[in-house]
Protein backbone atom coordinates (compact mmCIF):
# COMPACT_ATOMS: atom_id res chain seq x y z
CA UNK A 1 0.00 0.00 0.00
CA UNK A 2 1.43 3.81 -0.45
CA UNK A 3 2.67 5.05 2.35
CA UNK A 4 1.39 8.77 1.93
CA UNK A 5 -2.06 7.59 2.04
CA UNK A 6 -2.33 9.43 -2.07
CA UNK A 7 -4.30 7.55 -4.49
CA UNK A 8 -1.78 9.26 -7.02
CA UNK A 9 1.19 7.10 -5.79
CA UNK A 10 -0.59 4.08 -7.29
CA UNK A 11 1.04 5.59 -10.55
CA UNK A 12 3.61 4.24 -9.46
CA UNK A 13 2.68 0.80 -10.12
CA UNK A 14 -0.05 1.10 -12.63
CA UNK A 15 0.52 -0.34 -16.09
CA UNK A 16 -0.57 2.90 -18.01
CA UNK A 17 0.83 5.76 -15.40
CA UNK A 18 -0.92 8.32 -17.97
CA UNK A 19 -4.00 6.25 -18.27
CA UNK A 20 -5.11 6.64 -14.66
CA UNK A 21 -5.79 10.71 -15.20
CA UNK A 22 -8.87 10.50 -13.38
CA UNK A 23 -7.88 8.28 -10.62
CA UNK A 24 -9.44 5.22 -12.82
CA UNK A 25 -6.67 2.77 -11.98
CA UNK A 26 -6.82 -0.59 -13.17
CA UNK A 27 -5.45 -2.11 -9.74
CA UNK A 28 -6.81 -0.08 -7.09
CA UNK A 29 -8.32 -2.33 -5.16
CA UNK A 30 -4.87 -4.11 -5.18
CA UNK A 31 -3.61 -1.63 -2.68
CA UNK A 32 -6.63 -0.19 -1.01
CA UNK A 33 -9.07 -2.41 -0.39
CA UNK A 34 -12.44 -2.79 0.15
CA UNK A 35 -12.13 -3.20 3.69
CA UNK A 36 -10.25 -0.17 4.91
CA UNK A 37 -13.43 2.00 4.48
CA UNK A 38 -15.62 -0.94 4.89
CA UNK A 39 -14.36 -1.12 8.88
CA UNK A 40 -15.60 2.55 9.26
CA UNK A 41 -19.03 1.86 7.93
CA UNK A 42 -21.44 0.62 10.19
CA UNK A 43 -23.89 -2.16 8.80
CA UNK A 44 -27.03 -0.75 10.18
CA UNK A 45 -26.42 2.00 7.91
CA UNK A 46 -29.15 0.88 5.63
CA UNK A 47 -31.82 1.20 8.60
CA UNK A 48 -30.91 4.66 8.94
CA UNK A 49 -30.99 5.49 4.73
CA UNK A 50 -34.23 3.09 4.11
CA UNK A 51 -37.37 4.90 3.10
CA UNK A 52 -39.17 5.88 5.82
CA UNK A 53 -42.49 4.66 6.27
CA UNK A 54 -45.62 6.55 5.03
CA UNK A 55 -43.21 8.84 3.25
CA UNK A 56 -42.82 9.11 -0.63
CA UNK A 57 -42.67 5.55 -1.76
CA UNK A 58 -43.50 3.51 1.67
CA UNK A 59 -43.18 0.18 -0.41
CA UNK A 60 -41.32 -1.19 2.51
CA UNK A 61 -39.51 -2.74 -0.14
CA UNK A 62 -36.46 -0.89 -1.96
CA UNK A 63 -33.50 0.76 -0.87
CA UNK A 64 -31.71 2.92 -3.52
CA UNK A 65 -28.19 3.07 -3.55
CA UNK A 66 -25.56 5.35 -6.15
CA UNK A 67 -21.84 4.86 -6.17
CA UNK A 68 -20.34 7.13 -8.16
CA UNK A 69 -16.94 6.66 -9.60
CA UNK A 70 -17.12 2.83 -8.62
CA UNK A 71 -13.91 1.48 -10.48
CA UNK A 72 -14.00 -2.33 -10.99
CA UNK A 73 -16.65 -2.63 -8.34
CA UNK A 74 -14.99 -4.09 -5.80
CA UNK A 75 -15.91 -1.98 -3.08
CA UNK A 76 -19.53 -1.50 -4.84
CA UNK A 77 -19.96 -5.42 -4.40
CA UNK A 78 -18.47 -5.48 -0.73
CA UNK A 79 -20.84 -2.66 -0.04
CA UNK A 80 -23.69 -4.11 -1.15
CA UNK A 81 -22.58 -7.59 1.23
CA UNK A 82 -21.72 -5.54 3.95
CA UNK A 83 -24.99 -3.53 4.14
CA UNK A 84 -27.03 -7.18 4.38
CA UNK A 85 -27.90 -6.48 7.74
CA UNK A 86 -27.96 -9.33 10.31
CA UNK A 87 -31.61 -11.52 9.79
CA UNK A 88 -31.78 -11.64 14.11
CA UNK A 89 -32.42 -8.18 13.95
CA UNK A 90 -35.43 -8.24 11.97
CA UNK A 91 -34.55 -5.24 9.29
CA UNK A 92 -32.42 -7.55 7.08
CA UNK A 93 -32.27 -5.72 3.65
CA UNK A 94 -32.07 -8.63 1.24
CA UNK A 95 -33.53 -8.15 -2.16
CA UNK A 96 -34.91 -4.93 -0.75
CA UNK A 97 -30.96 -3.31 -1.48
CA UNK A 98 -30.60 -2.14 -5.26
CA UNK A 99 -26.89 -0.25 -5.90
CA UNK A 100 -25.99 1.47 -9.28
CA UNK A 101 -21.96 1.41 -9.91
CA UNK A 102 -21.27 4.21 -12.45
CA UNK A 103 -17.67 5.28 -13.43
CA UNK A 104 -16.36 7.21 -16.44
CA UNK A 105 -13.70 4.44 -17.48
CA UNK A 106 -16.01 1.82 -19.77
CA UNK A 107 -13.07 -0.63 -19.07
CA UNK A 108 -13.47 -0.66 -15.60
CA UNK A 109 -17.48 -0.63 -15.90
CA UNK A 110 -16.90 -3.96 -18.37
CA UNK A 111 -14.75 -5.32 -15.30
CA UNK A 112 -17.06 -4.69 -12.69
CA UNK A 113 -20.48 -6.28 -14.93
CA UNK A 114 -18.28 -9.53 -15.98
CA UNK A 115 -17.13 -10.01 -12.40
CA UNK A 116 -20.47 -8.90 -10.84
CA UNK A 117 -21.92 -11.77 -8.49
CA UNK A 118 -25.59 -10.34 -8.12
CA UNK A 119 -26.31 -8.45 -11.59
CA UNK A 120 -29.85 -8.98 -9.92
CA UNK A 121 -29.53 -6.15 -7.37
CA UNK A 122 -26.46 -4.73 -8.52
CA UNK A 123 -25.86 -2.85 -12.09
CA UNK A 124 -22.94 -0.99 -13.22
CA UNK A 125 -23.30 2.03 -16.35
CA UNK A 126 -20.14 4.11 -17.47
CA UNK A 127 -21.58 7.67 -16.76
CA UNK A 128 -19.57 10.58 -16.36
CA UNK A 129 -20.58 12.93 -13.23
CA UNK A 130 -19.61 16.10 -14.74
CA UNK A 131 -21.75 15.63 -18.03
CA UNK A 132 -25.01 17.25 -16.93
CA UNK A 133 -27.48 15.97 -19.90
CA UNK A 134 -26.21 12.11 -20.34
CA UNK A 135 -25.76 11.88 -16.48
CA UNK A 136 -29.39 13.07 -15.95
CA UNK A 137 -30.89 10.95 -18.81
CA UNK A 138 -29.24 8.03 -17.46
CA UNK A 139 -29.80 7.91 -13.59
CA UNK A 140 -33.21 9.43 -14.12
CA UNK A 141 -33.92 6.50 -16.19
CA UNK A 142 -32.92 3.93 -13.41
CA UNK A 143 -34.62 5.90 -10.64
CA UNK A 144 -37.79 5.95 -12.91
CA UNK A 145 -37.66 1.97 -12.86
CA UNK A 146 -38.35 2.04 -9.45
CA UNK A 147 -40.86 4.91 -8.89
CA UNK A 148 -38.53 7.23 -7.29
CA UNK A 149 -36.85 10.66 -8.23
CA UNK A 150 -33.91 9.97 -5.67
CA UNK A 151 -31.35 7.60 -4.41
CA UNK A 152 -31.92 6.38 -0.40
CA UNK A 153 -28.00 6.79 -0.36
CA UNK A 154 -25.61 8.35 -2.88
CA UNK A 155 -22.03 6.97 -2.07
CA UNK A 156 -18.99 8.81 -3.16
CA UNK A 157 -15.17 7.86 -2.23
CA UNK A 158 -12.05 9.02 -3.34
CA UNK A 159 -13.57 11.04 -6.15
CA UNK A 160 -13.76 14.34 -5.72
CA UNK A 161 -10.09 15.72 -6.09
CA UNK A 162 -10.24 13.93 -9.66
CA UNK A 163 -12.93 16.04 -10.36
CA UNK A 164 -11.66 19.13 -9.62
CA UNK A 165 -8.17 18.67 -10.79
CA UNK A 166 -9.32 17.98 -14.24
CA UNK A 167 -12.57 20.14 -13.99
CA UNK A 168 -12.01 23.01 -11.77
CA UNK A 169 -13.47 24.79 -8.85
CA UNK A 170 -17.10 25.28 -10.23
CA UNK A 171 -17.17 21.58 -11.36
CA UNK A 172 -16.21 20.54 -7.52
CA UNK A 173 -18.95 22.32 -6.45
CA UNK A 174 -21.57 21.33 -9.10
CA UNK A 175 -20.58 17.90 -8.47
CA UNK A 176 -21.59 18.28 -4.83
CA UNK A 177 -24.81 19.87 -5.61
CA UNK A 178 -25.59 17.25 -7.91
CA UNK A 179 -24.98 14.43 -5.31
CA UNK A 180 -26.97 16.48 -2.56
CA UNK A 181 -30.12 16.58 -5.07
CA UNK A 182 -29.66 12.88 -6.02
CA UNK A 183 -30.23 11.23 -2.58
CA UNK A 184 -31.41 11.36 0.66
CA UNK A 185 -28.54 10.60 2.51
CA UNK A 186 -24.77 10.89 0.87
CA UNK A 187 -21.70 9.55 2.02
CA UNK A 188 -18.56 11.32 0.82
CA UNK A 189 -14.78 10.67 1.07
CA UNK A 190 -12.80 13.36 -0.32
CA UNK A 191 -9.06 13.62 -0.98
CA UNK A 192 -6.72 16.06 1.31
CA UNK A 193 -5.05 18.77 -0.15
CA UNK A 194 -1.63 16.87 0.22
CA UNK A 195 -3.47 14.15 -2.69
CA UNK A 196 -3.44 17.19 -5.60
CA UNK A 197 0.42 18.06 -4.98
CA UNK A 198 1.43 14.28 -4.85
CA UNK A 199 -0.87 14.14 -8.20
CA UNK A 200 0.45 17.05 -9.71
CA UNK A 201 3.89 16.02 -8.70
CA UNK A 202 3.94 12.81 -10.33
CA UNK A 203 2.50 14.17 -13.68
CA UNK A 204 5.05 16.47 -13.74
CA UNK A 205 7.31 13.16 -12.73
CA UNK A 206 6.46 11.32 -15.79
CA UNK A 207 6.56 14.37 -17.94
CA UNK A 208 2.70 14.49 -18.37
CA UNK A 209 0.53 17.23 -19.26
CA UNK A 210 -0.01 19.13 -15.91
CA UNK A 211 -3.63 19.23 -14.52
CA UNK A 212 -5.23 21.58 -16.39
CA UNK A 213 -6.68 23.48 -13.58
CA UNK A 214 -4.61 22.91 -10.75
CA UNK A 215 -2.73 26.16 -10.64
CA UNK A 216 -5.77 27.95 -10.73
CA UNK A 217 -7.66 26.31 -7.99
CA UNK A 218 -9.17 28.79 -5.07
CA UNK A 219 -10.71 26.22 -3.24
CA UNK A 220 -7.63 24.42 -1.20
CA UNK A 221 -6.39 23.40 2.11
CA UNK A 222 -8.89 21.48 4.39
CA UNK A 223 -10.48 19.93 1.22
CA UNK A 224 -13.07 18.02 3.70
CA UNK A 225 -14.32 21.47 5.50
CA UNK A 226 -14.95 23.11 2.42
CA UNK A 227 -17.26 20.35 1.38
CA UNK A 228 -19.29 20.30 4.57
CA UNK A 229 -19.47 24.01 4.77
CA UNK A 230 -20.87 24.18 0.89
CA UNK A 231 -22.84 21.21 1.18
CA UNK A 232 -24.04 22.68 4.86
CA UNK A 233 -24.58 26.14 3.09
CA UNK A 234 -25.67 25.96 -0.23
CA UNK A 235 -27.27 22.25 -0.82
CA UNK A 236 -29.43 21.52 2.25
CA UNK A 237 -27.15 19.41 3.81
CA UNK A 238 -26.71 18.60 7.42
CA UNK A 239 -23.38 16.15 8.21
CA UNK A 240 -24.69 13.85 10.49
CA UNK A 241 -21.48 11.60 11.39
CA UNK A 242 -17.60 10.59 10.81
CA UNK A 243 -17.40 7.33 10.57
CA UNK A 244 -13.23 8.23 11.43
CA UNK A 245 -10.14 7.76 9.33
CA UNK A 246 -9.37 5.13 6.97
CA UNK A 247 -5.52 3.60 7.05
CA UNK A 248 -4.68 6.82 4.43
CA UNK A 249 -6.17 8.95 6.93
CA UNK A 250 -9.24 10.21 5.24
CA UNK A 251 -12.81 10.46 6.98
CA UNK A 252 -15.91 8.81 5.78
CA UNK A 253 -18.48 11.81 6.06
CA UNK A 254 -22.48 10.82 6.04
CA UNK A 255 -24.38 13.86 5.73
CA UNK A 256 -28.14 14.10 5.47
CA UNK A 257 -30.60 16.05 3.32
CA UNK A 258 -33.07 15.59 5.74
CA UNK A 259 -33.96 19.04 7.85
CA UNK A 260 -33.70 18.38 11.78
CA UNK A 261 -32.25 14.72 11.95
CA UNK A 262 -28.51 15.68 12.46
CA UNK A 263 -26.32 15.04 14.63
CA UNK A 264 -27.43 11.18 15.00
CA UNK A 265 -25.40 8.58 16.16
CA UNK A 266 -25.09 6.02 13.74
C1 LIG B 1 -9.53 6.52 -6.82
S1 LIG B 1 -10.83 5.73 -7.63
C2 LIG B 1 -11.95 5.41 -6.30
C3 LIG B 1 -12.85 4.22 -6.57
C4 LIG B 1 -13.93 3.96 -5.54
N1 LIG B 1 -14.86 5.05 -5.43
C5 LIG B 1 -13.33 3.69 -4.20
O1 LIG B 1 -13.23 4.58 -3.38
O2 LIG B 1 -12.95 2.54 -3.98
C6 LIG B 1 -11.62 7.10 -8.44
C7 LIG B 1 -12.65 6.66 -9.46
O3 LIG B 1 -13.43 7.79 -9.85
C8 LIG B 1 -13.68 7.70 -11.23
N2 LIG B 1 -14.02 9.03 -11.76
C9 LIG B 1 -13.22 10.12 -11.82
N3 LIG B 1 -13.87 11.14 -12.38
C10 LIG B 1 -15.13 10.70 -12.65
C11 LIG B 1 -16.28 11.28 -13.25
N4 LIG B 1 -16.26 12.54 -13.70
N5 LIG B 1 -17.40 10.54 -13.40
C12 LIG B 1 -17.42 9.25 -12.97
N6 LIG B 1 -16.36 8.64 -12.41
C13 LIG B 1 -15.23 9.35 -12.25
C14 LIG B 1 -12.40 7.12 -11.81
O4 LIG B 1 -12.56 6.56 -13.08
C15 LIG B 1 -12.00 6.12 -10.73
O5 LIG B 1 -12.46 4.83 -11.01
Amino acid sequence: MAASGCDVDLLETAREPGAARHGNFINYYTFNPPENRLRLIPRTLLQDVAPPHGGEHDDGEVVLVLDVGCNSGDLTVALYKHLQVDRSSGSETHGRLHLLGCDLDEDLILRAVRSNPFPETISFIPLDITQDSTFRTQLEGYLGSFGRSTFDLCVCLAVTMWVHLNHGDAALLELLSRLASLCHRLLLEVQPWKCYRSAARRMRKLGRQDFEHFRELKIQGDMAKHATQYLEKQCGMKLVCCFGSTTWDRTLLLFSRDKGEGQRHL
